[in-house]
Parts: C-alpha cells; structure tokens; sequence
C-alpha cells in the first residue's frame, strides 16, 4: 500500500498537534519513549521529529510532509514547500514572536546599541540575518535553551521566543524589537508535491487541518423565531456566508442555523433572546471548511 511520511514536531508543538489533529479527524496515539506514534488511517506512517530539524528531513525526502515552526523552516535555510500555515501555538491560537530582550535596566534601546554585544539565542542565523540587515556587527551566541536567564550575566541581549510574555516578564526583560513572527506550518517535499497520490493526500490533510484550526474559535448556532421576530433576530445575526431559516411545521415560525465566532456568539446571545428568539442552542465544531 502506498504511504504518506507525516513528521509530528516532538516538544512544545506536540500536544496542541495531537488536539488538532483529533479534530481534523484523526486519532494519533503516542508511547512514552517511542518516536514512532500510531495513527488510525493506513495509509499514513507518522515519526516525531524535534520541529529544529523537520524541515531537514522533509527536504531530502526521508519524510514528505511534515509541522513544525515557521522559524526553523527559516533557520535551517531549507528548500521545501509550504502548503498552508496553521496558526496554533503551545498555548494559543496565536503567532509566537523572537524577540530582541535586554535587561529591564539596560541602557540598551535599540537594535543599533548591540554594536560588538554579545547576544545569546537558538536561532542563530536569523538573528545573524537580521542584525547584518541592520549594519550591526555583534558576536551571536548559541543558547542551548534557559535563554532568558542569561543576560545580564553572560550576555548583553538576547533573542528569544514569547508567547504570552509571561517568561520575559519573569526574567526582567525588556523587548526592544521583534526578529521574526513564527507560526506553525504544514510543510512538504517538492517530489512527494509532484506524486499525485502523495499531492493528494497532503491537500486533503491540509483541508482538514485548517478546517480543525478555524473551528476551535467557532461555533454553531441553532434557534427557533416566531415569523413576527424574524428580521429583529436575523439583524444580530452573523454567518460564514448566511444563515440558513427553515420554516417550522403548521407556521410556527422558524428554524435558524449559523456559524459564528465564539466571542461573538457569547456577546449576541442574550440579544438574540431579548429580540424574540427561544430555545437557544449552541455546539462546538470540529471543523469548518470554507
Ligand atoms: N510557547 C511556546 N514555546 C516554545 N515554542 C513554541 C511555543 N509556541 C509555539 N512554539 C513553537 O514550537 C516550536 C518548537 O519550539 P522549541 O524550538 O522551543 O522547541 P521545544 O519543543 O520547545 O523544545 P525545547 O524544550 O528544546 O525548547 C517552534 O517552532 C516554536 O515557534
Ligand atoms: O511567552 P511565554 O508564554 O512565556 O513563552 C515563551 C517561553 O516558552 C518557550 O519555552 P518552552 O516552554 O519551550 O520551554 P523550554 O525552556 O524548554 O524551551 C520559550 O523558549 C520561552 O521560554
Ligand atoms: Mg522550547
């Protein structure tokens, strides 16, 4: 039987993988200590790799497609294709940022003050791109992580990953500039792109990914409308592209379905009450293919 080689990104990335891709349909089960996980579509081999070195793998074709981390595609300076970015991170559904950090008390305010600095940071071409864009010379450290703790003691800056910001903030730092912004991103080998079966079952797990990311801001919306309420209720009302309104048996009214952001969903809801509609019910959603 044919098969696609699917690389996990083992570490940070791997639990909100797993969640998404349990929404997108797919159940991967993963046992202490191995690195090959086992998911219920034959046609699939999955393998966790450290995101760092995904994009080597997937550009010589040990795997054809594969997550990881925007950053690292670009850290590793690697030839490979990118078929859709997925904006979840370890905690949120948000891009993460590398910043440039200094200490709170730092005379240092800009990226112009790191002349002949020392910096410490993972991502190390990046940031050797980024400064020489700017006609900085510094000398650029590698960090083998705990990257925060390290200036002021060993190094005058550093550059670093935040998500929520929690970590600059227990550490005392203060950012200056942002290096680059990451996302998570759904990556393939340019040969395994040109086998139609492989082409084919990378976009159809594409589609369901990005379905599975857009709906976990999402969701459904169900309610009844007398016939005298209905243009009150349908002007709070948004939808992906309209609601659907399904008359009810001997003219009771109305049906209405929709989809909507959960933030706004909540804020409507008790207007949509007060605008005549009852028996109000929302559902999450695994996925939403637009
Ligand atoms: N809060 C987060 N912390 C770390 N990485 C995150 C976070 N959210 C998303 N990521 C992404 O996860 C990927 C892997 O992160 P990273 O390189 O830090 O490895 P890790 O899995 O956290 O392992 P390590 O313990 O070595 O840091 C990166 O592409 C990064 O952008
Ligand atoms: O802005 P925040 O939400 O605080 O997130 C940023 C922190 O998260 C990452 O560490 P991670 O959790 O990967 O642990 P690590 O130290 O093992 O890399 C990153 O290296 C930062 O230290
Ligand atoms: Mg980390």
């Amino acid at each position: 039987m044919k098969k696609l080689f699917l690389g996990l990104p083992k570490g940070s990335l791997q639990e909100a993988t797993v969640e998404m891709m349990k929404k997108s349909g797919y159940s991967v089960h993963i046992s202490p200590r191995s690195y090959y996980p086992t998911i219920d579509d034959d046609e699939i081999s999955v393998r966790l790799i450290r995101p760092q070195d995904m994009s080597r793998y997937v550009e010589k074709g040990i795997i054809d497609a594969g997550l990881t981390g925007a950053d690292w595609v670009k850290e590793a300076g690697s030839d490979i294709r990118v078929v859709v970015s997925l904006v979840y991170a370890k905690q949120q559904l948000t891009k993460v940022r590398w910043v440039l950090a200094v200490p709170e008390h730092s005379a240092i305010r800009s990226v112009g003050d790191l002349q002949n600095k020392k910096i410490a940071t993972e991502l190390v071409n990046v940031t050797r791109q980024y400064l020489a864009e700017r006609g900085v010379v510094a000398d650029i450290e590698f960090s083998h992580g705990a990257t925060e703790a390290k200036a002021p003691d060993l190094v005058d800056a550093i550059v670093e990953l935040t998500e929520t910001g929690s970590s600059m903030k227990a550490n005392n730092l203060r950012v200056i500039e942002t290096v680059m912004e990451s996302s998570t991103q759904f990556i393939a080998n340019h040969h395994a792109w040109k086998d139609e079966w492989k082409r084919t079952k990378i976009e159809n797990l594409a589609m369901l990914f990005e379905g599975a990311i857009i709906a976990r801001v999402k969701v459904g919306l169900k309610m009844n409308v007398p016939a005298g309420s209905l243009e009150q209720v349908l002007m709070k009302l948004p939808a992906l592209r309209k609601p659907t309104i399904s008359p009810l048996s001997e003219g009771a009214g109305y049906a209405i379905e929709t989809v909507l952001d959960e933030t706004v969903a909540r804020s409507i809801t008790p207007e949509l009450k007060r605008a005549g509609a009852e028996g109000i019910i929302e559902y999450p959603l695994n996925k939403v293919i637009l």
